[in-house]
């Protein structure tokens, strides 16, 4: 059965889930992670309309990030869609596994909306990997409006599920896969293949 078929697992660690270990070649505190993918709608540099969001690691396995809400970002008037704000959410929590030098996918994504984020704003992002069960990793992330210490916004549990390079080899486009593969990008090929080569 595969896991699109069977029912969703719940977002709270087995008790027999472990504590998350930072990867001894993990991004050292303070350093950008960079984009996975130019084109990636949440941290790509080449898409215009994405969200462009810029992670940076921190002690043990959390991050935060930056995202700016742009017009294109709207969903009512003035306001940032609840769909691009879970997209936030989700590239941040995605990029914390690089912190354990997995490849993980999104599995589960629950979100709550607190606080409506008006265009203009920067989102402060912050998430950390709270444990981990065979290839499930859980994690957690909140959003911040104002400034880093102020009022969540948006908050969000996730169950990531760890992939191997295949995941997108057999599921992706040819053409993007090859030019992905091509990309020389050092630190992109690396957290495309060389952790899952
Ligand atoms: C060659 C070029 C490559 C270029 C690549 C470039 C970069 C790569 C680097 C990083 C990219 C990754 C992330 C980037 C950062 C952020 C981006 C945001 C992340 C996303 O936006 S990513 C897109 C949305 N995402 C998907 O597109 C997933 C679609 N889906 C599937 O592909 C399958 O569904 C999969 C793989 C999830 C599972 O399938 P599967 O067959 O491998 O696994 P299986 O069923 O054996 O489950 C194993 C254990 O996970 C548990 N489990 C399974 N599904 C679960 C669920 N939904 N919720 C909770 N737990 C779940 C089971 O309960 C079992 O748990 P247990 O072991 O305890 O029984």
């Amino acid at each position: 059965m595969s896991g699109t078929d069977k029912a969703p697992t719940r977002l709270t660690p087995p008790a027999d889930a472990v504590a998350p270990v930072r990867h001894p070649d993990a991004p050292a505190p303070g350093e950008l992670l960079g984009a996975h993918y130019g084109h990636c709608f949440g941290c790509g540099p080449a898409q215009a309309h994405g969200l462009q969001l810029r992670a940076r690691a921190e002690d043990g396995v959390r991050v935060t990030a930056e995202f700016t809400v742009k017009e294109a970002h709207q969903g009512a008037p003035g306001l940032a869609h609840g769909g691009v704000l879970a997209t936030a959410l989700d590239e941040t929590l995605g990029s914390l596994n690089w912190l354990l030098r997995v490849i993980a996918v999104t599995g589960r994504l629950e979100t709550d909306f607190l606080r409506p984020v008006p265009v203009g704003t920067v989102l402060h992002l912050d998430a950390e990997i709270t444990a981990v069960h065979g290839r499930k990793i859980y994690s957690t992330a909140v959003g911040r409006i104002g400034g880093p210490g102020g009022p969540v916004a948006v908050r969000a549990d996730a169950v990531f599920v760890e992939v191997k390079v295949d995941h997108f080899i057999d599921n992706g486009r040819p053409a993007e896969i090859q030019a992905a593969m091509a990309d020389p990008d050092q630190v992109r090929r690396a957290r495309a293949f060389e952790v899952n080569p």
